[in-house]
């Protein structure tokens, strides 16, 4: 049984144990969310519904900062970016309240059959497992579009964030949501998979590794049930020979660094066209150095620690089997003595083909340089990865950078601009990135049930 315990990061500190739901427990909640589903909660008028997201987003926004120094406190990362995050909640919550009566109308479909349009219903309880880099994006993520469109859910958080899970379900009661909408459970992989595997579950969304994607996958596939998967990403940075360096270096450098790298869409690989390579290097390796290291409560630290020990520790290891296996350590590349999970900015280049680190995600602070010819081999090398979650292409030349956008093998790509996320914008990838797209009109409609309605000419 997984234990749920808020550790600071920072500093190691035990904030407060949780304790964890037994099976009676579980049980009370799928019974609860299954007897909401098939009430006019769900299956009746929506405007009930957008109304709660409209108060959640209120609510969310008059809570900014006691949100955000809840989730600094619990998962290490910086208050400011924090507070962006609560805010980026508040706004997903206030688009679906907005915008998804229209997403969800019936959409005709002219046809030879006769009048022909699409419904969208929901489908039953869901079950989201969601992880602790952006403790309550991920939440809001499946919460908003999901409660617009009546589907329960029940909610698995990372067991490091369990404060963060535990606020998040109150602030969806108090915003005016049945019991049963969404409930938060502090369970067990095991639990987990006995979700999946009952009747009353129609679906499973999980943002994650994708070692825990497969095995949720796996078990939805085996008791036939929808799920989405977000799993990892090794993103590239392409920064081409006519790009503004200056400015690719600034967001680089805020890409690689924001939440100490812990996050599925960061830059991850930097590929960069050989005229500009060196220059790029000088100003990115002080950028990097340039960071400051402290209590991501402080408004003046710009990198905070990573979220455990256990992550700093998996990092640190990378690192070092990277450099044995031949890649060269450019800056950093160790954890910072003393209390707490920091890890140096790194820089690691000459990363070939046969070392084990030219396929593998570094979640956290730690950017792979490579420099090409021409653009053809920024795409074979973009696109030489097991993943395929986002990106970025830097230039001037905007219909090069397309060009480049669409041959890249990934669920999304930004053109000059680090990769990013709104509301009415699909966040989703391909290849071991996982399936499925969560925000905008697609994400609501991963677990509607489309129904075709015809009305014989
Ligand atoms: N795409 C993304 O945004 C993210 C990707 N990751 C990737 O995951 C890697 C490791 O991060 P980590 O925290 O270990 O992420 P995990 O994949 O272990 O955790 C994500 C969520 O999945 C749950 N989980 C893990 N295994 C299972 C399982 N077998 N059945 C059901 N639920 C499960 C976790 O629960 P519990 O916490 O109780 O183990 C957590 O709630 C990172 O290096 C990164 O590559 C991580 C975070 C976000
Ligand atoms: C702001 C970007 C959000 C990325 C969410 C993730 O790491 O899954």
């Amino acid at each position: 049984m997984s234990s749920y315990q808020s550790i600071n990061p920072a500093n190691n500190q035990l904030l407060k144990s949780w304790p964890s739901h037994d099976a009676a427990a579980v049980s009370q909640a799928l019974e609860t969310a299954d007897r909401l589903f098939h009430s006019s909660w769900s299956k009746g008028d929506i405007a009930p519904r957008l109304q709660v997201l409209a108060r959640l987003a209120d609510l969310i926004e008059s809570r900014v900062d006691e949100l955000a120094a809840i989730a600094s406190k619990e998962m290490g990362k910086l208050i400011g970016q924090s507070r962006g995050e609560v805010k980026i909640c508040a706004q997903i919550a206030r688009y679906y309240a907005d915008h998804a009566a229209e997403i969800l109308k019936p959409q005709p479909y002219p046809s030879e059959l006769g009048e022909a349009w699409v419904e969208y219903h929901p489908i039953g309880v869901l079950v989201a497992v969601e992880p602790w880099n952006f403790p309550y994006y991920q939440l809001m993520r499946v919460l908003a579009p999901n409660l617009a469109l009546g589907n329960p859910v029940l909610a698995k958080h990372a067991n490091i964030v369990p404060h963060c899970a535990d606020v998040f379900a109150k602030l969806v009661i108090e915003a005016g949501a049945p019991e049963g909408a969404w409930t938060n459970l502090f369970i067990s992989s095991d639990q987990v998979a006995e979700l999946i595997a009952d009747d009353r579950v129609q679906g499973v969304a999980l943002t994650g590794s994708e070692r825990a994607g497969s095995a949720v996958a796996q078990q939805a596939g085996k008791y036939l049930k929808k799920s989405t998967l977000e799993l990892g990403g090794n993103d590239v940075f392409v920064v081409l020979d006519d790009a503004d360096i200056d400015e690719a270096v600034r967001q680089g450098a805020q890409a690689r660094l924001s939440n100490c790298g812990q996050v599925c869409t960061a830059a991850k690989r930097f590929i960069l066209h050989e005229k500009i390579a060196s220059a790029f290097i000088d100003k990115f390796s002080a950028a990097l150095k340039a960071a400051r290291l402290g209590d991501p409560l402080d408004e003046q630290t710009t990198l905070g620690p990573l979220s455990s020990k256990d992550a700093r520790d998996r990092l640190a290891k990378q690192v070092d089997e990277a450099v044995q296996n031949g890649a060269t350590l450019l800056i950093g590349g160790k954890p910072v003595e003393g209390v707490g999970c920091y890890f140096q900015p790194t820089i690691l280049t000459d990363i070939r083909p046969d070392n084990p680190a030219y396929y593998e995600e570094f979640f956290g602070p730690v950017a792979q340089i490579y420099v090409v010819g021409d653009d053809n081999a920024a795409v074979a090398l973009a696109n030489d990865s097991h993943y395929g979650l986002g990106g970025s292409v830097w230039t001037q030349d905007i219909a090069r950078g397309r060009r480049l956008a669409s041959a890249i093998e990934t669920g999304m790509v930004f053109i000059n601009s680090q990769s990013d996320t709104s509301a009415e914008l699909p966040f989703g990838g391909v290849k071991r990135s996982g399936y499925g797209r969560e925000l905008s009109d697609l994400g609501i409609k991963e677990f509607a049930n489309q129904k075709l309605v015809v009305v014989a000419g």
